[in-house]
């Protein structure tokens, strides 16, 4: 296990911002952290990094505490991005990667390599004050990965881009990936989640109320959809045993159900009747899972 939090507690004043949160996350993984606004995410990454000691439990990495490791061991995308609007972008580079232990030709050498990649080189000698903001994002990314660092932790790189840079930026993320980096990153948006991590968290109110594998979540997540279209009305159907939600719409019925028992009931009543053109039973969305843990409604 590379990263552990054991029994991890933060409080600030009254608020416990982080209950006892216990994660492990394998080296080379991809980790997804869910939860609504102060749900303790930052918290929960703040101490991963050293930045804030816990006031319980235990934190480390490869089984060093966070502030013991050398400056070249993790990369943090910050929630609040913070680079010198009135730098220069490779100048600014440079002193973070000389921060972190990297000589000047080899921050210089990364650098390019990933400007070329975002397809940016050209903002080399740009002040930062003057990139769109998604391009800003971009650079503070190069910032959090140009000393390859062996843990990276991502909070909210997706937000304020656009679906073309969402794509650049998940591009570069698999490839760290694929390198071996092991990530963490937290998304208000479920797709991301769901499309680039195996295993996950989603916290509420400091605690992790679901914690596991996507697919194993899924899987254990019991309520269905299903989606029929017939030429006969199917109203009949709101009486079966498990039917918790149904809606008509032109074409389709969507009806909300407790198990795929009551799936294989409405799938035979249904081969009764006939006229039935399409039935298909939808795996729960990781939105669906958040919604029923978190318990309000969420975009
Ligand atoms: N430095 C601090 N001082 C006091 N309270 C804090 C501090 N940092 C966080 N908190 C509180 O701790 C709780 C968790 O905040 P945190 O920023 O970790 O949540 P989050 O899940 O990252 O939220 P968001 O999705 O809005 O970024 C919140 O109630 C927040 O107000």
């Amino acid at each position: 296990m590379a990263l552990r939090m054991e029994n991890v507690t933060k409080r600030f004043g009254t608020k416990t911002a982080v209950d006892q949160l216990t994660l492990h996350i394998d080296s080379g993984e991809m980790f997804g952290m869910l939860g609504a606004n102060g749900a303790g995410k930052t918290t929960t990454f703040r101490m991963m990094i050293g930045l804030f000691d816990p006031d319980d439990g235990e934190v480390s990495w490869n089984e060093v505490p966070p502030q013991s490791l050398n400056a070249r061991t993790i990369g943090y995308l910050p929630e609040e991005r913070g680079l010198y609007p009135k730098l220069k972008v490779m100048e600014q580079m440079i002193y973070l990667g000389r921060l972190r232990g990297l000589s000047k030709q080899d921050a210089i050498t990364e650098v390019d390599a990933w400007l070329e990649r975002f397809r940016i080189p050209h903002y080399r000698k740009a002040k930062v004050e003057n990139l769109s903001k998604g391009n800003q994002q971009k650079i503070q990314f190069i910032a959090a990965v140009l000393h390859r660092p062996q843990l990276l932790i991502l909070d909210e790189p997706f937000s304020g881009l656009d679906p073309i840079n969402v794509d650049v930026l998940k591009k570069a993320v698999g490839k760290l990936k694929n390198e071996g980096t092991t990530i963490i990153f937290s998304s208000h948006d479920m797709k991301h989640v769901e499309s680039l991590c195996e295993n996950l968290c989603i916290m509420n109110e400091g605690k992790p109320v679901v914690h596991g594998k996507l697919s194993d979540i899924k899987r254990t997540y019991k309520k269905r959809k299903l989606h029929i279209r017939a030429d006969v009305p199917l109203s009949f159907l709101e009486d079966v045993d498990g039917v918790l939600q149904m809606s008509v719409g032109a074409d389709e019925t969507t009806i909300a159900i407790r198990d795929e028992t009551v799936a294989k009931n409405i799938f035979a009543r249904l081969q009764d009747i006939g006229h039935v053109r399409y039935f298909s039973v939808e795996e729960p969305t990781l939105h669906d899972i958040f919604i029923e843990k978190v318990g309000r409604t969420y975009a």
